[in-house]
């Protein structure tokens, strides 16, 4: 059974499975993404002053409770709506916050019983109520709000001088109207969006929820992690990615938290587009296919101890960081994930600054505990924590 709806967004998208003109979707999103944030205006001063936002905001709770996954989503959704939208939410905006917990709630739908059922009977499960309905409605809400947004842009757009992947987009669309077959429509352009907005948000943001987890559980390794940024960035700047070389422990810690988290665990469902051979195995076309990542991430062959937290997997005798072949949270391939690179900026630069500024631990006498929910996601319960400013 698939642990999330096949192609819940039908043949349109970045993500689709079945395939409505990916391939050129893909290139023009991973060129306008380059434009705009990964290339020549890269995105680190506009993830910079979102670390400062999230640290403001947990500083600000001044020891009352708050929602730190909330936040971690928010801080993390900023740096992907710059680049789509063009504007950054505030984090006391209540619309924004909704629709962030609309789409987690989905995420987490995905995982349903219900939503299996559909995947086998969608005539059947199409005519009665339940989860699968309940997260059509929430994906229906997100989408509603991008094509807002898309038609916002639609009265201003200057093709000459685009501010963001919608304007870009629609650039493209003006340029191919008289080909229908390319596939530059409104109707693409909300669901490229809106997969570049879920996929940016979720992701990054379920990784830094496992990575404080980690520090709690493990305060040893989150120790040597904060004597590495203090020893390399010290205290009165904010880390940057030209740190990282010097500073292969925390790099190898937030491999280890991808690895260990694994949150993708049989990546994304994907379906043949002609009968296939592979070994001995012979599948028609059309068939629904999942890739187990999580047989490669906890690969006994590949992993000294594949069943612990051990950032040493990622470094050789030296201490010096060391690549691996079986680390593939972003899977591999033509349908690689698309977002890989930036999403280890955000990593590396959230991950580091929150790390500089604070100590995670555990409320008195709370053990942590790694329990998990799954969805479309793997992601962590919700926890405690307790964040003391350094
Ligand atoms: C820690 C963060 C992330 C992880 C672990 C992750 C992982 C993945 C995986 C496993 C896939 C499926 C690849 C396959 O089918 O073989 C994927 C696809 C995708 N990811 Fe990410 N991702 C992350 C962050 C991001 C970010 C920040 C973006 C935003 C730009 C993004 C955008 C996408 C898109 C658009 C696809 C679909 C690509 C396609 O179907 O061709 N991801 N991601």
């Amino acid at each position: 059974m698939l642990p999330m709806i096949y192609d819940v967004f039908g043949d349109k998208g970045l993500g689709s499975s079945s395939g409505y003109k990916w391939k050129q979707q893909r290139r023009f999103a991973l060129s306008t993404l380059r434009n705009f944030g990964l290339g020549k205006k890269s995105l680190e001063p506009s993830i910079h002053l979102e670390c400062r936002f999230l640290n403001e905001a947990i500083l600000t709770e001044n020891g009352q409770p708050f929602d730190l996954r909330m936040l971690l989503n928010n801080a993390v959704s900023n740096v992907i709506c710059v680049l789509v939208f063009g504007n950054r939410f505030e984090y006391s905006d209540n619309d924004f916050q909704t629709l962030l917990n609309n789409i987690s709630e989905a995420m987490y739908l995905e995982g349903s019983m219900s939503v299996q059922l559909y995947n086998m009977f969608p005539w059947l499960m199409g005519q009665v109520p339940g989860p699968h309905k309940t997260m059509f409605a929430l994906w229906q809400e997100v989408i509603d709000f991008v094509r807002e947004k898309v038609n916002a842009h639609r009265v201003d757009c200057d093709a000459s001088n685009p501010r963001d992947y919608i304007d870009c987009f629609l650039a493209e669309m003006e340029k191919l109207k008289d080909d229908s077959a390319a596939g530059f429509d409104v109707e693409n352009l909300c669901i490229c969006t809106v997969d570049l907005f879920v996929a940016g948000t979720e992701t990054t943001s379920t990784t830094l929820y496992w990575g404080l987890l980690y520090m709690m559980k493990y305060p040893e390794i989150q120790a040597k992690v904060q004597e590495e940024i203090d020893r390399v960035v010290g205290g009165s700047r904010q880390p940057s990615l030209s740190d990282k070389d010097n500073m292969p422990y925390t790099y190898a810690v937030i491999h280890e938290i991808q690895r260990f988290g694994n949150i993708i665990p049989i990546n994304v469902v994907r379906s043949t587009v002609e009968d296939t051979q592979i070994g001995e195995y012979s599948i028609p076309k059309g068939t629904i296919v999942t890739g187990s990542l999580t047989s490669v991430l906890f690969d006994k062959s590949e992993w000294e101890t594949p069943h612990s937290f051990n950032p040493g997997h990622f470094l050789d005798a030296e201490g010096k960081f060391r690549r691996r072949d079986a680390f593939l949270p972003f899977s591999l391939g033509k349908r690689v994930c698309l977002g890989e690179q930036l999403a280890r900026m955000e990593l590396f630069l959230f991950f580091s600054s929150l790390l500089q500024r604070f100590t995670f631990s555990s409320p008195a006498g709370v053990e942590p505990s790694l329990d998990f929910k799954l969805g479309a996601t793997h992601c962590p319960q919700p926890y405690e924590l307790c964040a003391v400013p350094r």
